[in-house]
């Protein structure tokens, strides 16, 4: 089959596990980088980002490595109109809204828009939905961490003033004892994480910084939240790791058994786990886009072969 060439828009943590990946891909060529900035650290093309329309002809799948706090909502359409897209938006409560917007710029395109790939939006997703529909009556909660989540950083890293940031999720480990003992009818994701902003930034500008992150809707409001200024060097020192990880567990009775599901990830690297999500998801919409599947569609609506570059029949051999 026809090799898929793939590009990335926007070069950040994202951006750069995804140029790796896609390299390392048998059945991938990528095309270049877009970016708002002009000079990066790579050997691959760069294009400026509102240069997109001159490559539409030339490119199969562009990765939106951007941020979701900002760039996604303001963005994500606009690519949409001119290639067939893969993106990690991770505001949960906008997902459907991000959808209907993505299905209506791609398909008046004839493209193809993949919404909310990742792990969170993303892998576990697919464990929520395929898990709580084995049971009658499911209990099923989502933890996170400990570890740097991304989503979050980026979107402290877009309040005025912060110069670096980053964002651990802390999970309390009395919600995930109870969740796996199927008591966590009581739990919610805000009472089963506190969130720890480590962030650098003039002095003068923090007690505004500080207020603006704790009260930020969807990604900080209403966690308990703690934020922390440091200094650059102590910032550049201590907090570049991004590890992250994470589970789902879903347990309920079975007409008399119990039964517990548990997808669990522990990530080195939470950009490289995302970026090989991100991919194999690029892998599909290309492949849908071409079988004439037009619109938006999110992880659930997508075959699981279509991730694979290996043909269906030896997966069913090999895998079923
Ligand atoms: N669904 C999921 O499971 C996951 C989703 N994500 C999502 O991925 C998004 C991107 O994360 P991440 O790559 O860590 O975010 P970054 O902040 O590293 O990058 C976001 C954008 O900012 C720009 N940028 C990056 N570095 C700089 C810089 N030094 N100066 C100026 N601009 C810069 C880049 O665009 P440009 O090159 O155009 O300047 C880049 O695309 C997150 O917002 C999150 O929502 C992340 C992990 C998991
Ligand atoms: N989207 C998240 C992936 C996971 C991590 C997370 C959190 O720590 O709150 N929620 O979802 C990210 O950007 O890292």
């Amino acid at each position: 089959t026809k090799r898929i060439r793939a590009a990335i828009a926007g070069y950040g943590n994202l951006g750069r596990s995804a140029e790796k990946l896609i390299r390392a891909q048998d059945d991938m060529d990528l095309v270049g980088i877009f970016s708002r900035r002009s000079s990066l650290d790579t050997d691959a093309p760069v294009f400026p980002a509102d240069s997109a329309a001159q490559h539409a002809d030339d490119i199969d799948v562009v990765l939106l490595c951007l941020g979701s706090a900002t760039d996604i909502p303001e963005q994500a359409t606009g690519w949409a109109e001119l290639f067939t897209t893969v993106d990690t938006y991770d505001n949960h409560a906008d997902i459907p809204g991000h959808r209907a917007r993505m299905d209506a710029a791609a398909r008046a395109n004839g493209h193809t828009a993949m919404v909310g790939t990742g792990w969170d939006p993303g892998l576990f997703s697919v464990n929520r939905t395929m898990a709580e529909a084995l049971f009658p009556s499911a209990q099923q909660n989502t933890f996170w961490g400990l570890g740097a989540s991304q989503g979050h950083s980026d979107a402290v890293r877009r309040v005025p003033g912060v110069q670096r940031a980053v964002q651990y999720t802390i999970p309390s480990d009395d919600a995930l004892q109870a969740a796996r003992r199927g008591d966590g009818a009581d739990i919610t994701a805000h009472t089963a994480h506190r969130r720890e902003v480590v962030a650098v930034a003039e002095e003068s500008e923090q007690e505004r910084i500080r207020e603006q992150i704790v009260t930020m809707p969807n990604y900080f409001e209403p966690y308990e939240t703690t934020v922390e200024f440091v200094s650059v060097e102590e910032f550049e020192k201590n907090h570049q790791g991004l590890p992250h990880g994470g589970r789902v567990i879903t347990t309920g009775d079975l007409g008399g058994s119990l039964s517990t599901v548990e997808f669990s990830l522990e990530l080195e690297r939470n950009p490289d786990f995302t970026a090989a999500a991100q991919v194999a998801y690029a892998r599909a919409a290309a492949r849908m886009n071409r079988s004439g599947q037009v619109g938006a569609f999110t992880v659930l609506e997508v075959a699981p072969y279509l991730l694979s570059p290996i043909p269906l029949d030896e997966l069913i051999a090999r895998d079923v």
